[in-house]
């Protein structure tokens, strides 16, 4: 139950605390649940493993099974031990509802996946009454109307999908992200009203998700009642086709039609899909009408979006489009300081300059290189000095730059270090060394290539983008914690890298 502790206290360090979005407590679920069945009896795991964590809603941790033989189990004599551990877990009381969903009979559990979509998962069997099947409905939003009063109804955090550490605050600012930074705050403070709509481009991992999930917070800071929907294009994509299959169309138009602030994640993914980009010609034009506001990200600039129509670039042109460019070294180190300090990570000055000087054009990569480094002193009962950084980041930075990486690679690479199909890898099997395997590649595929969460989740066997957000998070915890994990990890990317310098 420690682990378990840990994982929670983790984050509940950085959620916002009433308001946290479900991601991030779902998350956190998902590992306190795997920790709970990891510390059962051998025999009573057997059956508890296709369990499925859905949600926590306020203290009401919702929990799936396959049929009611697991049910009346879970909800028998391992109540009160299950309980007893969320809430210790969690250090708030939790109770367990539990509900069946005979879909998760032959259903993959290694990982958080399609079936943790609170809107399914409450469909099924829930037996009491239940908060989040009806979320609140946002009321009228009046930018003008100002600061929220205390205790005003808050949209459901289940409809946002806000990463709590994306904020305003945790964002660091230079001279090459001032002006986006400025553009967002502006937006959220006057939604509909400052710069409409609001475009930041530029290359992978340089913050403009964070700068998306930022103005997502502040809006909802400042205004209670606003309906905020954050979504990748990839996910609107996908979404839209689902609706045409089951002929919902309504309900798809209502859902993004329907809000205050619509924040759209890599446009890019919309190149070359007429139908779904002629939905989102009608979506902005019913949102831009009603003075809703709309914040897009793009990995290039809209002209430079050749598959993309003419009418909605003309769109994106009718706000302010702003780029975020490489920091500069100084907004490198303070980055992560920032890091350091919110992860209570200890490096001297030196090896946070060393870093910043090494690793120049993704910030996702330079707080991976921070983890990397901080892990490794760790396992080694060391303390982080300039000798070890330069020992872990030799492995990461090869001389002669970086080579070009694939997730065709990894994949394959990660498959052969496993002793392991490609098709098992991508397949649907939790076999445990699989799922380790598996989660491992995805890791390897946040970090080495510039893929969104669906990308990834795509490659490995059609796996929701909540696996991989998942995935990528638990190996980070267990590359700190398992010298096993940790080395394996740095085996595979050393594998990777040269396999890609071999061409
Ligand atoms: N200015 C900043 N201050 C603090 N952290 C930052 C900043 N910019 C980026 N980061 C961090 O770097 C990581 C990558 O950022 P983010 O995911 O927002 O990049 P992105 O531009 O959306 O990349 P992609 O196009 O690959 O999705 C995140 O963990 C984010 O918090």
């Amino acid at each position: 139950m420690d682990q378990c502790r840990a994982a929670v206290r983790d984050d509940a360090t950085t959620a916002t605390g009433e308001g946290a979005p479900v991601d991030d407590q779902q998350v956190d679920l998902q590992t306190a649940w795997q920790q709970i069945v990891e510390d059962l009896q051998p025999n009573q795991r057997a059956w508890l493993r296709p369990s499925v964590p859905m949600t926590l809603h306020e203290n009401t941790a919702i929990i799936a099974v396959p049929n009611d033989f697991t049910r009346n189990q879970l909800e028998g004599r391992l109540r009160n031990h299950i309980e007893a551990a969320l809430t210790e877990g969690f250090g708030r009381e939790i109770r367990m509802l539990v509900t069946v969903n005979p879909a998760l009979e032959d259903a993959p559990i290694d990982l958080v996946d399609e079936t943790t979509d609170p809107h399914v998962a409450l469909s099924t069997n829930v037996s009491m009454a239940d908060p989040v099947a009806a979320p609140a409905a946002a009321e009228s939003f009046d930018p003008s109307a100002g600061q929220a009063g205390a205790g005003e109804r808050r949209p459901s955090a289940l409809e946002t999908r806000l990463n709590p550490k994306y904020t305003f605050e945790t964002f660091v600012i230079g001279s090459s992200n001032r002006f986006p930074h400025a553009a967002a705050v502006a937006v959220a403070e006057a939604p509909g009203k400052a710069y409409n709509p609001l475009l930041v481009y530029g290359e992978s991992g340089l913050g403009k998700t964070h700068l998306l999930h930022a103005i997502g917070h502040y809006v909802r800071s400042l205004y209670s009642n606003a309906k905020v929907r954050y979504v990748s294009s990839e996910e609107f994509t996908n979404e839209f086709i689902n609706a045409i299959r089951d002929d919902r169309q309504d309900r798809f138009k209502r859902r993004y039609r329907d809000v205050d602030v619509l924040l759209i994640d890599d446009i890019q993914f919309l190149e070359g899909k007429t139908q779904t980009q002629e939905e989102f010609f009608h979506t902005f034009n019913t949102l831009h009408n009603a003075n809703k506001q709309i914040v897009l990200t793009s990995d290039r600039a809209p002209k430079r979006l050749e598959a993309l129509e003419d009418r909605l670039r003309n769109r994106f042109e009718w706000g302010l489009i702003t780029d975020v460019q490489p920091p500069d070294l100084e907004t490198r180190i303070a980055i992560l300081r920032k890091k350091a300090a919110m992860d209570r990570l200890t490096a001297p000055p030196d090896v946070l300059e060393f870093i910043a000087s090494k690793i120049q054009t993704n910030i996702r990569e330079l707080e991976g290189a921070l983890i990397r480094v901080t892990a490794f002193a760790n396992l080694n009962r060391q303390e982080v000095d300039m000798t070890l950084a330069e020992i872990v980041l030799k492995d990461l930075i090869p001389e002669g730059g970086e080579p070009e990486i694939t997730h065709a690679l990894i994949i394959a690479q990660t498959a052969a270090y496993f002793g392991v199909s490609l098709e098992d890898l991508t397949g649907p099997s939790r076999g445990r060394h699989l799922v380790m395997a598996r989660q491992i590649g995805m890791y390897l595929c946040r970090e080495l290539t510039s893929m969104s969460l669906p990308q990834i989740g795509r490659e490995f066997g059609g796996r929701d983008h909540t696996t991989v957000m998942y995935a990528d998070r638990k190996i980070r915890q267990l590359l700190a914690e398992r010298r096993a994990v940790f080395n394996q990890v740095s085996e595979l990317t050393n594998r990777v890298k040269m396999q890609a310098r071999q061409g």
